[in-house]
C-alpha cells in the first residue's frame, strides 16, 4: 500500500464528520458522504453539521454529497454508520465497482443477525478490499473541536496501518498502529454493553466504588471473551480497549453511559427504544456478546444482565440483585 492521498468517508452522522475533518486537518483530500441531502448543505453551505454536532462551526472546507459514486473512488475509504448498516452499505458500495483497498471499519458493533464482527462481514460483501479498524477513546464532539485525541488504527498489514494514520495525524489527532483487526473490534464493540451498565449504576446513584468495581469486572469480561476470540492482550488493555471502556464507563457525554442512565432512573428499555433518541450501539451488542459468550464458553454476567434489561425489561434493581448474588469465585484464574 502507498500513501493514502484521497479519503472517502461514508456516514454524515456526528463521527462521519469527525474523521472527515480528522482527515481534512491532515492534509489529506476528503470527501464525505451523507445520505440525508439537508446535512450536505449544512456542511456545504454553513460548514456546520448542526443536527449530529450542534454548536460547532467547522475552520475546515468540508467536501460533502448524497453520491456514493463521488467517494468510491478514494484511496482509503472510512465506514462510519451505524453497525448494524454495515452489510447494506458494503453491498451499495459494490454497485458503485469499488472491489479493493483499504475499508476502515469505524463502528462499534457487531452484526446482531449473525454474531459475525465487521471485518468478517466486510471479507463476505468486498472480499478483495483489506479490513482496517479505527478505534479508541474519542467522543466525535471532542474530535470535531479539535481536542486532543489518540485512536487505534488496525489493518491486516502494518504498511497499510501506517499508511492510514499518516493520513490521519495531526497536531491534535495522534493514531497508534496495529495488526490486531479483531482485538480493536471487540474491544469497541464490548464497552459499549459495558457502559451501558456503568451508567446504569451511576443513574441508580449506587455510588463511585460500585461503578470502578463495575469498570473493573467489566475489563475482565471484555479481556475473557476478547482473547478466546482471538484478540491480543496488548490491544485489550490499549486505546480500543481499557482506553475506550474507561471513557464510557465514566462520561454522560457517551450516549450508551447516558443510555444506561435512564436505565438506572427507572425507565424501561423498551420505553427508551420506542422513543427513538441518540444511537447507543451497546442495546444492540449486548445479546450478541452473551452469544458469543456461550460460543467460546465465557461467562459475561454484566453482557448478560444488560441483555436481560434490554431484552425483557430487567429492572435496575433485580439486576444488581442478580449480579451480587452470583456465587463466589476466584478473582482470576490463577488463585
Ligand atoms: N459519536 C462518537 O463519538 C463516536 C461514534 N463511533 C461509532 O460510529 C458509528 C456511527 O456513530 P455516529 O456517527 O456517532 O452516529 P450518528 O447517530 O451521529 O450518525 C449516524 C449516521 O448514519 C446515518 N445512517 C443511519 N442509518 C443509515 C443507513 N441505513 N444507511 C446510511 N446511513 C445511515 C445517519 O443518517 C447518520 O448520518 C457508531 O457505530 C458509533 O459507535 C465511534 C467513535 C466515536
Ligand atoms: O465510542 C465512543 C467514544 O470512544 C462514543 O461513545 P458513545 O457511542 O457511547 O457516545
Amino acid at each position: 500500500m502507498g500513501a493514502i492521498r484521497t479519503i472517502g468517508v461514508i456516514g454524515g452522522g456526528a463521527w462521519g464528520t469527525a474523521l472527515a475533518l480528522t482527515a481534512a486537518r491532515s492534509g489529506s483530500d476528503v470527501r464525505l458522504w451523507a445520505r440525508d441531502p439537508g446535512i450536505v448543505s449544512d456542511i456545504r453551505s454553513r460548514r456546520q453539521n448542526s443536527r449530529y454536532l450542534p454548536g460547532i462551526t467547522f475552520d475546515e472546507d468540508l467536501n460533502a454529497t448524497t453520491s456514493l459514486e463521488d467517494v468510491a473512488g478514494a484511496d482509503a475509504l472510512l465506514l462510519v454508520t451505524p453497525a448494524q448498516t454495515t452489510r447494506a452499505m458494503l453491498a451499495a458500495l459494490k454497485k458503485t465497482g469499488r472491489a479493493q483497498g483499504p475499508v476502515v471499519l469505524c463502528a462499534k458493533g457487531i452484526e446482531q443477525t449473525s454474531g459475525k464482527l465487521l471485518s468478517k462481514v466486510l471479507s463476505e460483501e468486498l472480499p478483495g478490499a483489506e479490513a482496517a479498524v479505527l478505534s479508541g477513546p474519542s467522543f466525535a464532539d471532542d474530535v470535531a473541536r479539535g481536542l486532543p485525541t489518540a485512536v487505534t488504527v488496525a489493518a491486516s498489514s502494518a504498511k497499510t496501518a501506517l499508511s492510514l494514520c499518516e493520513s490521519m495525524q495531526s497536531p491534535c489527532f495522534r493514531p497508534y498502529a496495529s495488526i490486531d483487526i479483531l482485538g480493536a473490534q471487540i474491544g469497541g464493540a464490548l464497552k459499549n454493553v459495558l457502559a451501558i451498565a456503568c451508567g446504569a449504576v451511576v443513574g441508580r446513584k449506587l455510588g463511585a466504588s460500585a461503578q470502578a468495581a463495575l469498570t473493573a469486572r467489566g475489563f475482565a469480561e471484555l479481556s475473557r471473551l476478547g482473547t478466546a476470540m482471538g484478540a491480543q492482550s496488548e490491544t485489550l488493555t490499549g486505546l480500543s480497549g481499557l482506553g475506550d471502556l474507561v471513557l464510557t464507563c465514566s462520561s454522560s457525554q457517551s450516549r450508551n453511559f447516558s443510555f444506561g442512565l435512564r436505565l438506572g432512573e427507572g425507565f424501561m428499555a423498551s420505553e427508551l427504544i420506542s422513543a427513538g433518541g441518540k444511537l447507543a450501539e451497546g442495546a444492540y451488542s449486548a445479546r450478541v456478546a452473551v452469544k458469543l459468550g456461550q460460543k467460546h464458553d465465557i461467562d459475561v454476567p454484566i453482557c448478560e444482565t444488560v441483555a436481560r434489561m434490554i431484552d425483557e425489561d430487567l429492572s435496575i434493581d433485580d439486576a444488581l440483585n442478580t449480579l451480587m448474588a452470583r456465587p463466589l469465585k476466584p478473582e482470576s484464574e490463577v488463585v
